[in-house]
């Protein structure tokens, strides 16, 4: 897959003397889903402020679709479609007149056909006539990020696309998205929610201090930190582990009727059948037994805790 966004060693000094991004190196591919990850205030909106030319580098070089974000600004913009964190409407304005307002901000002829086709694309069409302030929140949400696909971009910036929204909404969301990634847009989205990056990413990036700490498929990632944990629950309740399971690592919960293991996923060997005989030189009798993979969740922590 080719790249349509080359960033080269790019950093932001702000005013204030905050470095918010130090030295980010990174190849986005067409089409493409790409989560970015980080804690507040890591430089996640910095970094996509700088490719879509609201905010200046103060070192370092991107290029966007091939042209250089600042000395083809205009080129590079043309492509990008951004849906900012907060909602900022005319609130009187009617759906139809929001996005071909839009649609003109970008200097492009007016072309109704197109418009149709998002709109309906984001189920917004019958709405057209609707002022904003009739809309509900999830589809306000929807009407940004029509305006962000008003002048047809191949590439479309989500910062923190479902911050603050319920489920349900959450859900409609991904689907949105997904619908748009099947239409060919590139996608670059900021979440806190690793469910999120879970669901939709195809690669994700962890940036944690301006700095990005890695990149990778969302698959390798969770099967390279991957951890698996075996649980054993017992017939009866144990008072203490026997030191013979204890020394194999494996932990009691309070309860005394659950044992834990946890154990690396890819490793040749998963010490299961060494456990369970032990168990059973023990004479200790198991009722069951069930895995569980980490989520993405438990693989962020550790990947922050030892790369940062
Ligand atoms: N305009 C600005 N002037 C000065 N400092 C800024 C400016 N914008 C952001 N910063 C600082 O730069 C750092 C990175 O902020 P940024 O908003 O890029 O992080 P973020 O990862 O998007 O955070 P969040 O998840 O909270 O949105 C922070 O320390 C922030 O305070």
């Amino acid at each position: 897959m080719s790249s349509i966004i080359e960033v080269r060693d790019l950093s932001k000094t702000y005013a204030s003397g905050t470095s918010a991004l130090k030295g980010v190196t990174l190849d986005i591919r067409e089409g493409e889903i790409l989560a970015l990850l980080g804690p507040n205030g890591a430089g996640k909106t910095t970094f996509i402020s700088i490719l879509c030319g609201l905010v200046t580098p103060s070192g370092g070089q991107a290029r966007v679709g091939g042209h250089d974000i600042q000395r083809e600004y205009r080129e590079a913009r043309s492509l990008i479609g951004l849906v900012p964190q907060e909602i900022a409407l005319e609130f009187f304005e009617t759906v139809m007149n929001t996005v071909r307002f839009s649609r003109g901000l970008y200097g492009k002829a007016p072309d109704d056909a197109h418009l149709e086709r998002v709109l309906r694309a984001l189920a917004l069409w019958d709405k057209r006539d609707a002022k904003l302030r009739e809309l509900s929140g999830g589809m306000k949400r929807r009407v940004l990020i029509a305006k962000a696909l008003s002048h047809g971009p191949r590439i479309l910036f989500l910062d923190e696309p479902t911050a603050g929204v319920d489920v349900n909404l959450r859900r409609e969301m991904w689907e949105v998205v997904r619908r748009l990634k099947a239409e060919g847009v590139t996608i670059i989205l900021t979440t806190h929610y690793l469910e999120e990056a879970e669901e939709m990413a195809d690669r994700v990036g962890i940036i944690d201090k301006g700095r990005l700490l890695l990149v990778r498929d969302k698959a390798d990632l969770m099967h390279e930190f991957g951890q698996k944990v075996l649980t054993v629950e017992l017939a009866t309740p144990l008072a203490h582990l026997p030191e013979a399971l204890a020394s194999l690592g494996l932990s009691l919960a309070p309860d005394g009727l659950t044992v834990s293991y946890r154990y690396d996923s890819n490793a040749d060997r998963s010490g299961i059948a060494r456990l369970l005989a032990a168990f059973a030189a023990e004479g200790i009798a198991v009722r069951d037994l069930s895995t569980e993979q980490s989520s993405l969740e438990d693989v962020f922590l550790r990947l922050v805790r030892d790369l940062a």
